[in-house]
């Protein structure tokens, strides 16, 4: 059965200690998780750990605050897609009934709107948002080299967002909270907490507390799942990079379930998610070979390709 890889990134990120050997080693690691099953663990990732678990902290206390203050925050679409997203407001897939899910949305332009009543979520976010982007880098760079890209900055050129908050970009990075399952009854058949789905962007960074819940479907077409392990973040491919790559890395589906047993549903599950996307203008074709392939014909903004994928799931 296929297992979700673990790679160091010990000599990855902003590391003058490293050899060329090393980085080689962790980019064909990093390559081949991410275009076998499409997930991968990474340990010493450079984002620090009080900075994550500071935004943990935040985000608990904002998603606890009573629904009338959250919805004040609710996010729209003339919001830039900023904001609070309540429960059963976004369904992933369209077989599901009801996903037991809250989110607040923070995305590549800046909107200053962030919830008053809880003075450190803002700053918390913020940091972490910034913390996330040398890794960022890091795996743009592997990204050029594993499709043979004669231009290794390729993908960095294309994330001028990261450098410039007026720079439009579907990147968001999303904190996440499933609320704990106090009564069975009030819950409808096939409730999840985040029904199977790929993501829109390029890759995703993802950072889960100890509950777990989280699975993977593999490409032998099985669910395993990502149990979390202490010090490390989750990387996954998503739809544009498929597109982009040729499918040389599958976007991979995922899901999260509510859990069977009694004493896990009865606690809240967190996690933050980095969706990255390249700057909306940025022109997508099929790439072969480290060349465009029939560009004529496919071509498309990222910005029109994340919508379409939006657009798909949102209930506003
Ligand atoms: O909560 C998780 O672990 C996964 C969330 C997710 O897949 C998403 O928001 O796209
Ligand atoms: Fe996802």
């Amino acid at each position: 059965m296929l297992k979700i890889p673990v790679v160091d990134l010990k000599f990855g990120v902003g590391s003058s200690q490293g050899k060329k050997e090393d980085y080689e080693t962790l980019s064909k690691e990093i390559e081949e998780a991410l275009s076998g099953v499409g997930f991968v663990y990474l340990v010493n990732h450079g984002i620090p750990n009080d900075k994550i678990e500071q935004a943990f902290a935040a985000s608990k206390t904002f998603f606890e605050l009573p629904q009338e203050l959250k919805v004040k925050y609710r996010k729209d679409a003339s919001k830039g897609f900023h904001g609070y997203v309540e429960p059963g407001q976004e369904l992933l897939n369209e077989n599901s009934t009801f996903e037991i899910r809250e989110t607040f949305d923070i995305p590549a332009i800046r909107v200053d709107s962030f919830p008053e009543e809880v003075p450190d979520f803002k700053v918390t976010l913020l940091e972490l948002k910034q913390a996330c982007h040398p890794l960022i880098d890091l795996l743009n760079r592997i990204l050029a080299r594993s499709l043979k890209l004669e231009d290794g900055d390729y993908f960095y050129s294309n994330s001028k967002w990261m450098r410039d908050d007026s720079v439009r970009s579907m990147s968001s990075l999303r904190s996440l909270y499933y609320p704990p399952i106090r009564d069975d009854s009030t819950v409808l058949p096939g409730t999840v907490r985040c029904a199977e789905h790929t993501d829109y962007g390029t890759l995703t960074l993802l950072f889960q507390d100890s509950i777990g819940g989280l699975q993977v479907k593999t490409t032998d077409d099985k669910w395993i799942a990502a149990t979390p392990i202490p010090g490390s973040i989750l990387v996954n491919t998503g739809d544009l990079l498929e597109f982009w790559s040729s499918g040389y890395f599958p976007a991979t589906k995922h899901r999260v379930l509510i859990p069977e047993i009694e004493l896990k549903k009865r606690i809240a599950r967190q996690s933050i998610v980095y969706f990255v996307h390249p700057d909306d203008d940025t022109i997508v074709a099929p790439l072969k070979n480290g060349t465009f392939d029939d560009k004529k014909y496919q071509e498309i903004s990222a910005g029109k390709h994340a919508l379409m994928k939006l657009n798909a799931t949102y209930q506003y």
